[in-house]
Order: structure tokens, then sequence, then C-alpha cells
């Protein structure tokens, strides 16, 4: 399909985010290409929610820039291109899944006509159809987030940022949501913008943004990364890429080290804690 937007729908450049004092996310430049999925790869605490919620706007103590679908992160004009589905379900748990759809339905604006068929389809997309009158609160943790993306999905939106969508979930489940991420992309055009640490997930993206202590280690197709650092898999390539960047860091303080070591020439005037 034709791209009708060649701009990225997501653009970050010395984006830095810091958090209770302390920076986690340093210096990030990267782009995210319309129209495909990129994952958001990483160790638990390597700031893949910090950046999510940066991009939908949520996120304060945002430096640097950050452009989503043209305008800057969190603009207003972006709620309904934006959808967000956050790792706790946030869906009411004393309404059914379809009533929270058709509340939301109603929310978002879309004509009282049209929900029912739209509920339906959403609720077909997210596999619910035989859990759609069930109360949200007597779902199973897996079933629940299914009702937030399903939330999300309703007003079509251009770019769908999912954090670890697939925890809980068992493997056929997992494999239908990334078929259902796919279609998202073939046929609508929408941007997947989803984290994981699961790094099997990472070998269905189009492309993918791996990160490590709030910086980014590569921004690459999962071929490309595999290929670059002679992997077989994008796990084998990230640990790869972990340790290149610890001897990078060795030498660097080594390097610091020497230079004011026994061979420079200025004499030490106090001893160097180690
Ligand atoms: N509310 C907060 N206040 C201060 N620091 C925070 C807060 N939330 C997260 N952090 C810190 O920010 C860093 C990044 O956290 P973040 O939740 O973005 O990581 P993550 O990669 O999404 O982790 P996980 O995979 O476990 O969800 C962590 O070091 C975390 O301790």
């Amino acid at each position: 399909m034709m791209n009708k937007h060649p701009e990225p729908a997501v653009e970050a450049a010395g984006l830095r985010v810091v958090r209770g004092g302390r920076t986690v996310l340093d210096d990030l430049t990267f782009a995210i290409p319309r129209g495909q999925i990129t994952g958001l790869l990483g160790p638990s605490g390597c700031g893949k929610s910090t950046l999510m919620r940066a991009v939908v706007g949520s996120q304060a103590q945002v430096t640097g820039t950050l452009t989503v679908l043209g305008r800057p992160a969190g603009h207003r004009t972006l709620r309904p291109e934006v959808g967000y589905v956050t790792q706790a379900p946030s869906v009411y748990a004393d309404l059914t899944a379809r009533q929270n759809l058709d509340y939301y339905a109603a929310v978002l604006g879309i004509h009282r006509r049209d929900r029912p068929a739209t509920v339906d389809r959403t609720l077909r997309d997210v596999d619910l159809t035989s859990h759609a009158d069930a109360l949200t609160g007597t779902l199973s943790g897996g079933q629940r987030g299914r009702v937030s993306l399903a939330v999300a999905l309703l007003g079509e939106p251009e770019l769908l940022v999912l954090d670890e969508p697939t925890v809980g979930l068992d493997p056929v489940l997992r494999r239908d949501l990334w078929r259902l991420f796919h279609r998202l992309t073939e046929e609508r055009g929408a941007t997947v913008l989803v984290s994981s640490h699961v790094m099997d997930e990472a070998e269905r993206c189009h492309r993918l943004l791996l990160l490590r202590d709030g910086r980014l280690l590569a921004d690459d197709t999962p071929d490309a990364l595999r290929r670059s650092t002679a992997s077989y898999t994008v796990e084998d390539a990230f640990l790869h890429l972990v340790d290149q960047a610890d001897a990078a860091e060795r030498e660097g303080t080594a390097d610091a080290k020497n230079s004011t070591g026994p061979h420079d020439t200025a004499a030490p005037t106090e001893a160097t804690p180690s």
C-alpha cells in the first residue's frame, strides 16, 4: 500500500526524561516509520513504559524534541488519533465488556447508530465475542487486558501504543493478537508501537528499538540486527550489543583512568578513589 504520509509517525531528537530526580531516558534520537510495527524491547526497568508515556504525552519532565504524527507529543488534537493501552487494564469492572466499549464509543463521539456494529467488530478483533456480556470484573487478567485493547481500537487510531499487551496470554491468543497487529498495519496503514521483554516477539516486528538503561542500543530491522551481530536470534543480537556496550564502557573508563594514570606527564597530587 502507498504510504500517504512519508514523514515518520514518531520522531525523537535528544529526548531525555527525568523521573524521581533520576535520568531514566537519555539522549534518544530515533524515527518510527508509519504503517509498520515497531517493537520496543529491553530488560525490565530500561525505560520502555516511560518512553511510551512520553509518546502519548502523559509523562512529565520530557526535554528534547518529540513529534507524533507531525505534532508535538501530547498535543490535544492527537487524542483521537493515538490509542494507548497501559499494562494495567483501565476499564470499568462493574460493566460488561460490551457496555465498556459502548460507553467509550460514546465518549469518542461515535454515532449511536454506528455503535453496535463498531462494538461487535472490535470484540471480534480481540476475540472476546463469547465473553461480551460478562462483567469485566469477572474476566481473567488476559481477557480484561483485551477489553482495554478493544477500547483503544474503537476509534481506529493512526498510532497504537501498546505496553506489553501479550503478558499473561496463552500462545494461541498471543499469535492471534500479533496477527491483528499485522492486519492493522497492512489493511489500515496504522502504526503500532509495542513493548515487550519477550525477545521471540521481536521477530514479529518490522523494526526494533532496543533499549538498555535508558539508552538506545539499536534501531533497526530484526534481520539487519541479526546480520550485523552475526546472531541467529534477536535475543542473541541483543546480548551481543549489551556485551559490546559494556566493553566500550570499560574501555572508556580505562582510557579516562589512563589519561591521569602513571604514564601521564603531570605528577598526581592526590590518590584517586577507586
Ligand atoms: N513514578 C516513578 N518515579 C520515579 N521513577 C520511576 C517511576 N516509574 C518508573 N521509574 C523508574 O524509571 C525507570 C524506567 O521505568 P519503566 O517503567 O519505564 O521501565 P520498563 O522498561 O517499562 O520496565 P518493565 O518492563 O518492568 O515495565 C526505572 O528505573 C524505574 O525505577
